[in-house]
């Protein structure tokens, strides 16, 4: 029940209906009990003694009982629906809630069919249970008990007697529970395990077809598939055991009454309008006893995606906002960002190495910083610490000589705008691909990014121009012309910080250069940040990192950097040992360095 109570919140505002619903339910199924009455009047009443001047009375009776039996049933439907889809809605709303406030860190090991299983089928399940099973649940107690007590007036020895069998019933049921919960709780893992695989694959299938893994892929699937058909059998299992042991209960406490009521009719200590009435009644407690081990398991199946859900709902946010977080005035903000000290490793990670050592940076409004330096030496660590993706192990980092973690988060991711390395963009227009996060821009500025991205003459032979839908996942697009329209993103945006992260590399020289001329005027007094492994598109920076293992190697401009020896002189004498000379010549600087 702490799963439950857990969700409380989400649907305890509703109890009017939760009420209507428990409450509907009852009186329509207490009202139900009151047939056998009406049949054991006609009986014992009219039939036996011959006396027929009561029927009509009785038949308005019945006719009334029907139409209010319909009413609390409406009742009950009603506050159901209500309470299930207004409990489902708020529970979707505070799970994707959720996902936005959950930090990368949880991304990191997140797994999207999993995420999805939860939004979904975990949040169908608790809607069922809820909206109507813990009526039908509550219900059964409501029969058992009113059912008693009726019996009870009629004749409470034969009650007494065939009731005694009810507490075993209810054991069994109890024992069927403890069973059949893990078992649920394996489904429910297997098919997100499922869902995940299923996924995986479908993004994936580039990759899949490219390296060709499809018997690969069949082989994970059928495990998860076995794994799955196997739980089921489990289920099966289960079932196959308790089902017939609550029927077989349930039935002998009739064949109990039929014996012992037709004896005492027989010897006149019961009329047969009683027993008749008793053995309705007790047809109708037991109907849904029947159903006791259907009624369990929605209970268990909605108590396990409770719980998931809850766990999802209950993770804490790695990072959030402090309680007195700093919100900086958009337009005072200069963007002058200072690293002092820097370490830091990935959470969960702790056995590896730092990913960033005693890293120190000062970054002056409007200056470009260039990193650069192998594969995971930590250059996109370096920006992602600055928009607080993870918050810094030891030292600190300053915007405007403000802790970043004593800033409002909105107001520091607000002025800074990143490009990823992978282009992520949205199934919709290319025009709401550029304007997002920046949904008042006009078609004139959008254009302005577009062109300053060097995307608006590409996007304007498109046959629908900005109106052209991209697709998922910005299919039917090159890798370069993705880049583009995310640049122009970043752009549209004027923040205070630019950070490009590795973000031109599917872009030609040419293209390249033209997007870096374009920056140069739009970036005038903001702060730029580019990552990357060309060195071409790092020898304008102010100040050029050169990062190995996450300690900066070497610091400095390109000049200055291509006359040390080391990491940068090497990374230059790589990337321009096949330039012919009069090229290079050409470009002044460009020269080529012996060792
Ligand atoms: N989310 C993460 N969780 C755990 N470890 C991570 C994570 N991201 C990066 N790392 C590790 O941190 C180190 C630095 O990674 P980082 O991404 O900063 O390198 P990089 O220089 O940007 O590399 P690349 O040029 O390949 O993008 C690497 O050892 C990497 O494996």
């Amino acid at each position: 029940m702490n799963v439950f109570r857990g969700l409380k919140t989400f649907f305890w505002q509703d109890k009017g209906f939760l009420l209507g619903s428990v409450l509907g339910l009852a009186v329509a199924t207490a009202l139900g009990l009151v047939y056998p009455l009406l049949l054991r009047v006609l009986i014992d009443d009219m039939i036996t003694p011959g006396e027929y001047e009561g029927l009509t009375g009785l038949a308005l009776l019945a006719v009334g009982i029907i139409v209010l039996k319909a009413c609390s049933q409406y009742v009950h439907g009603f506050s159901g629906g209500r309470l299930g889809n207004r409990l489902a809605y708020r529970l979707r709303q505070a799970s994707y809630k959720k996902l936005q406030q959950l930090s990368f860190s949880f991304y990191d090991t997140a797994r999207t069919g999993d995420l999805m299983s939860r939004l979904t089928a975990d949040i169908e399940g608790i809607r069922n249970f809820i909206g109507f099973g813990f009526a039908q649940l509550m219900n059964t107690g409501f029969l058992v008990l009113f059912g008693f007590i009726m019996m009870a007036t009629i004749d409470w020895r034969l009650t007494l007697m065939t009731m005694a069998i009810i507490p075993i019933l209810g054991y069994v049921a109890v024992k069927f529970e403890l069973g059949i919960h893990p078992v649920f709780r394996s489904i429910r893992a297997a098919v997100s395990r499922l869902t995940v695989n299923v996924q995986e694959n479908i993004m994936g299938v580039r990759t899949v077809k490219s390296f060709p893994s499809e018997e690969h892929e069949m082989k994970k699937f059928r495990e998860g598939n076995e794994n799955y058909r196997d739980n089921h059998l489990t289920l099966a299992a289960v079932w196959a055991k308790y089902f017939p042991a609550i029927e077989f209960i349930a039935n002998a406490s009739v064949i109990l009454l039929l014996l012992v009521g037709g004896i005492m009719v027989i010897n006149r200590d019961l009329t047969l309008g009683s027993l008749v009435s008793m053995n309705g009644m007790l047809g109708m407690i037991v109907a849904p006893l029947w159903n006791l081990g259907f009624q369990i398991n929605n209970y268990t199946q909605s108590k396990a995606a409770g719980e998931r859900l809850l766990e999802l709902l209950n993770k804490p946010i790695q990072v959030k906002n402090n309680e007195h977080a700093i919100e900086l005035d958009d337009e005072g903000i200069r963007g002058h960002v200072k690293f002092c000290d820097v370490s830091f490793r990935y959470p969960n990670h702790e056995h590896q190495p730092s990913a960033l050592l005693g890293f120190n940076l000062d970054a002056p409004p409007g200056s470009v910083i260039g990193l650069l330096g192998g594969t995971g030496s930590g250059k996109s660590t370096v920006v992602q610490l600055l928009l607080r993706a993870y918050d810094v192990g030891d030292g600190s980092i300053t915007l405007d000589g403000v802790d970043i973690r004593d800033l409002d988060l909105a107001t520091l991711r607000r002025q800074s705008a990143i490009v990823f390395q992978e282009s992520f963009l949205f199934s919709t227009t290319i025009r709401e691909n550029i304007s997002y996060g920046n949904a008042y821009a006009s078609d004139d500025e959008i254009a302005w990014a577009a062109k300053l991205a060097q995307a608006h003459d590409f996007i304007m032979e498109l046959p629908l121009g900005y109106d052209t839908i991209v697709g998922e996942r910005g299919m039917g697009l090159s890798g370069g012309q993705k880049q583009r329209i995310a640049i122009a993103r970043a752009l549209l945006l004027k923040p205070r910080i630019l950070i490009l992260d590795d973000s031109t590399s599917a872009l030609d020289m040419e293209t390249e250069h033209a997007i870096q001329q374009s920056l140069r005027q739009v970036m005038k007094g903001r702060t730029t940040f580019i990552i990357a492994h060309r060195i071409s598109s790092l020898r304008q920076a102010d100040e050029i990192l050169v990062l190995d293992r996450g300690r900066v190697a070497q610091r400095g401009k390109h000049d200055q950097l291509i006359k040390q020896p080391g990491l940068y002189r090497e990374t230059y004498n790589t990337q321009y040992a096949d330039r012919p000379e009069g090229l290079e010549t050409a470009r002044g600087q460009e020269r080529k360095v012996s060792g």
